[in-house]
C-alpha cells in the first residue's frame, strides 16, 4: 500500500504507541485523525502537529465504547479529510480491577472499530476497502498470569484478527485485517501494578510475568508498523520486540 495521501484514524492516539502511531503516519504522508477519550491533550497534540502537518491532521473526541460517538468520529474524518483507508484500533485499559470495562475497551472496542471500518470502507457497502490494524500485545499468545481478564481480551484480539482477516470477509470487503503485538515499553514495565490486579496476592505473579522481558521502543514500534501496512498479509498477528524483525504469532498450532 502507497501511504501517501492515504487517511488514517488511529483510536488512543494522544499517548504512548498511539501518538508514535500518528507521528510515523504522517512523517510518511498519510493524513491523521487522533481518536482518544483525552481531548484536552488531542487538541494540544493536534495544535503541535499540525504546524508540521499543516492541513492533514485532526482530533476526534472519541470513546471507543460508545458506538455513537465513535461512528461521529468516522464521519467527521470522512468530512474533514476526504475518506478513511486505514483504521488503527489501538485503544486499551490494563486493569483487571475494571475487568468489566476492560473487556469494553480492549475487545468491544476493537469490534466497534471493526464493524465501523467496514460500514465506512466495505467495498460491499459502496466503499473503497482498506486495512484495519488491532492492538494486541505479547499477551496475544503468552499468558500474563497476574493479568487473566487483561490477557484474554488479548487472545480474544489475535482471534477476531485471525477470522476477520480470512479471505471469506476480505474477498466480500477489501479490507485486510492484521494485529500488531508489541512487547511492554520500559515506563510500562518500571510502573507499580498494585492498583491494577484483582489482588494483591498476585503482585509476585506480576514479576514474574514481567522478568526476562526487554522493553520496546515505541519508535521501533512504530516503524514496524509501517510495514505490517505495507507487506503482512491479512489475518495474520505480529510480535514486536526491540531491534528484532517482527514474529508472526503461531495461535492455532
Ligand atoms: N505500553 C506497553 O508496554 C504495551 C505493550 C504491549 C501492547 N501494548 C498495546 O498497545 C496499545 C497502546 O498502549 P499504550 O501503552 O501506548 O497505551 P497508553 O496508556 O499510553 O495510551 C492509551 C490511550 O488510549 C486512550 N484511551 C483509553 N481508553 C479509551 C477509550 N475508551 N476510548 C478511546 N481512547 C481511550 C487513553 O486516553 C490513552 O491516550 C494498547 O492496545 C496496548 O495494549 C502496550
Ligand atoms: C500493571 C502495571 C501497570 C502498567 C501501566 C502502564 O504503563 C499501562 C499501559 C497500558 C495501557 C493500556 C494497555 O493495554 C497498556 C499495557 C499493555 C502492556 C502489555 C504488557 C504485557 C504484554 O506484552 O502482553
Amino acid at each position: 500500500m502507497d501511504l501517501k495521501g492515504k487517511v488514517a484514524i488511529v483510536t488512543g492516539g494522544v499517548s504512548g504507541y498511539g501518538r508514535a502511531y500518528c507521528e510515523e503516519l504522517l512523517r510518511h504522508g498519510c493524513k491523521v485523525s487522533v481518536c482518544d477519550i483525552d481531548s484536552d491533550a488531542g487538541d494540544e497534540m493536534v495544535h503541535n502537529l499540525s504546524k508540521i502537518a499543516k492541513d492533514r491532521v485532526i482530533f476526534c473526541p472519541c470513546d471507543v465504547t460508545d458506538y455513537p460517538q465513535f461512528e461521529e468520529a468516522f464521519q467527521t474524518t470522512i468530512s474533514k479529510l476526504g475518506g478513511v483507508d486505514i483504521v488503527i484500533n489501538n485503544a486499551s485499559l490494563m486493569n483487571d480491577r475494571l475487568w468489566e470495562l476492560e473487556v469494553d475497551v480492549n475487545l468491544n472496542g476493537i469490534i466497534r472499530g471493526l464493524l465501523l471500518a467496514y460500514r465506512f470502507m466495505g467495498r460491499d457497502r459502496g466503499g473503497c476497502g482498506g486495512i484495519v490494524i488491532n492492538a494486541g500485545a505479547s499477551s496475544s499468545a503468552h499468558p500474563m498470569i497476574s493479568l487473566p481478564v487483561f490477557t484474554a481480551t488479548k487472545h480474544a484480539v489475535a482471534a477476531l484478527t485471525s477470522c476477520y482477516g480470512d479471505k471469506l470477509h476480505v474477498n466480500l470487503t477489501g479490507v485486510k485485517v492484521i494485529a500488531i503485538c508489541p512487547a511492554p515499553t520500559e515506563a510500562h514495565l518500571a510502573a507499580d501494578p498494585r492498583k491494577r490486579l484483582l489482588s494483591g496476592e498476585y503482585e509476585q505473579a506480576w514479576h514474574a510475568d514481567i522478568s526476562n522481558t526487554m522493553p520496546v521502543k515505541c519508535e521501533y514500534v512504530a516503524k514496524t508498523l509501517i510495514d505490517l501496512l505495507k507487506k503482512a498479509p491479512s489475518g495474520s498477528s505480529w510480535l514486536v520486540e526491540n531491534g528484532q524483525l517482527p514474529k508472526q504469532m503461531s495461535l492455532f498450532p
